[in-house]
């Protein structure tokens, strides 16, 4: 089932509706968990991962067989401030670079076994720069929510998202100040790498963004002052996952801003979803404290286009391995003692 939505109000209205997780589900998992041949929690975290993923698929036990990774693109009002190191022309080029095969992602998601979608949005019209106005107008937000809601596909057993768009290091610094508190300087990091002039001037302009627009509204009327299309998309996406049950992997500090505006709304929206890893972008490990997530790889990433979430989808893929293709001890006639 599919909805689209004319409003704000009326997205806010489906986030207030969505599935809880299938407790029974999560309970079998969980009992099954404890008769694999292994001795109790010798798995580790993939325990608890394949118990949560069961929880939120319910129904028969599947491995993941259909991962979708899928990248938002758009472009920034504030780049014109000069707050990173590369032209907005970036982020357009990319998207080419996207559809050729050439980034990163593209060898990261071909590696794991997911498909890749790129959905680019209104790159020639770039958000507000939002040290003067609001980001985007309701009208620009919710078309780009409805774009990420749009971009999910129904068969996909799990999904990460990621972005691209030059300067959005900045919208997501700005965002996580606004919503979490501190100082601008916590939270702003080198993104594609700032000299420490560049830095000390993106400091500046976060503190600038922040002090009009913080405390103007919640996580969503931040999102649209503060953010960007890529980041609204993010977020349609994870929504609308959790309408099909299909669990998230977030990817890295600018996912995770994005998704803070989401749980800053609704409380409990990210129950579906896991951190996929720890960014080398300063800020990221307060963030994910904040979120109430621990990520499930630390290697250095900044890059963003969902990159590390990717990665993490062969973690989850061998949890799940695990959980469904073990034999119990009663099966393989091994002593559980
Ligand atoms: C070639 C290139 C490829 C990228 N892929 C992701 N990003 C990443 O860098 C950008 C954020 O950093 P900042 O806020 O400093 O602009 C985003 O587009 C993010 O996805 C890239 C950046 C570049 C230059
Ligand atoms: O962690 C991220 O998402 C990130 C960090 C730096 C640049 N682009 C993305």
């Amino acid at each position: 089932m599919s909805h689209s939505f004319a409003t704000l109000a009326a997205f806010r209205a489906l986030l207030a509706s969505q599935p809880a997780v299938d407790v029974a589900a999560q309970d079998a998992a969980a009992a099954r968990d404890g008769q694999l041949t292994k001795p109790p929690g010798a798995l580790g975290r993939l325990e608890d991962l394949a118990i949560w993923y069961r929880g939120w698929r319910g129904g028969a036990a599947n491995e993941i067989s259909a991962p979708q990774v899928i990248v938002f693109a758009g472009n920034h009002g504030v780049a014109a401030r000069g707050v990173s190191a590369f032209q907005a022309e970036v982020t357009a080029q990319m998207v080419m670079n996207f559809q050729t095969g050439g980034a990163a992602i593209n060898q990261i998601a071909r590696s794991v076994g997911a498909s890749l979608d790129v959905v680019s949005l209104d790159l020639d019209a770039p958000t507000e720069d939002f040290t003067k106005a609001p980001a985007m107008d309701e009208e620009a937000f919710v078309a780009a929510l409805q774009s990420g809601w749009d971009a999910v596909d129904p068969q996909a057993d799990l999904l990460v998202v990621g972005e691209m768009g030059i300067a959005n290091t900045t919208s997501a610094a700005a965002l996580a100040c606004a919503l979490l508190g501190g100082e601008a300087a916590d939270w702003t990091g080198r993104g594609t790498g700032v000299d420490d002039a560049g830095l000390s001037l993106k400091t500046r302009v976060v503190a600038e963004a922040v002090a009009l627009h913080g405390g103007q509204g919640d996580g969503l009327e931040t999102l649209r002052r503060l953010g960007g299309r890529e980041l609204a998309g993010m977020v349609g996406a994870i929504a609308r996952a959790r309408a099909l049950r299909i669990p998230v992997i977030l990817d890295g500090f600018i996912c995770c801003a994005a998704a803070l505006c989401l749980a800053q709304s609704h409380a409990g929206a990210l129950d579906h979803a896991v951190a996929g890893h720890l960014s080398a972008e300063g800020g990221h490990a307060r963030l994910l404290e904040a979120l109430g997530k621990a990520p499930l790889l630390q290697l250095g990433l900044r890059l963003g286009e969902a990159s590390g979430g990717a990665l993490a989808i062969g973690v989850l893929k061998g949890a799940v391995a695990c959980h469904v293709g073990m034999a119990t001890f009663a099966e393989a006639g091994v002593s559980d003692t």
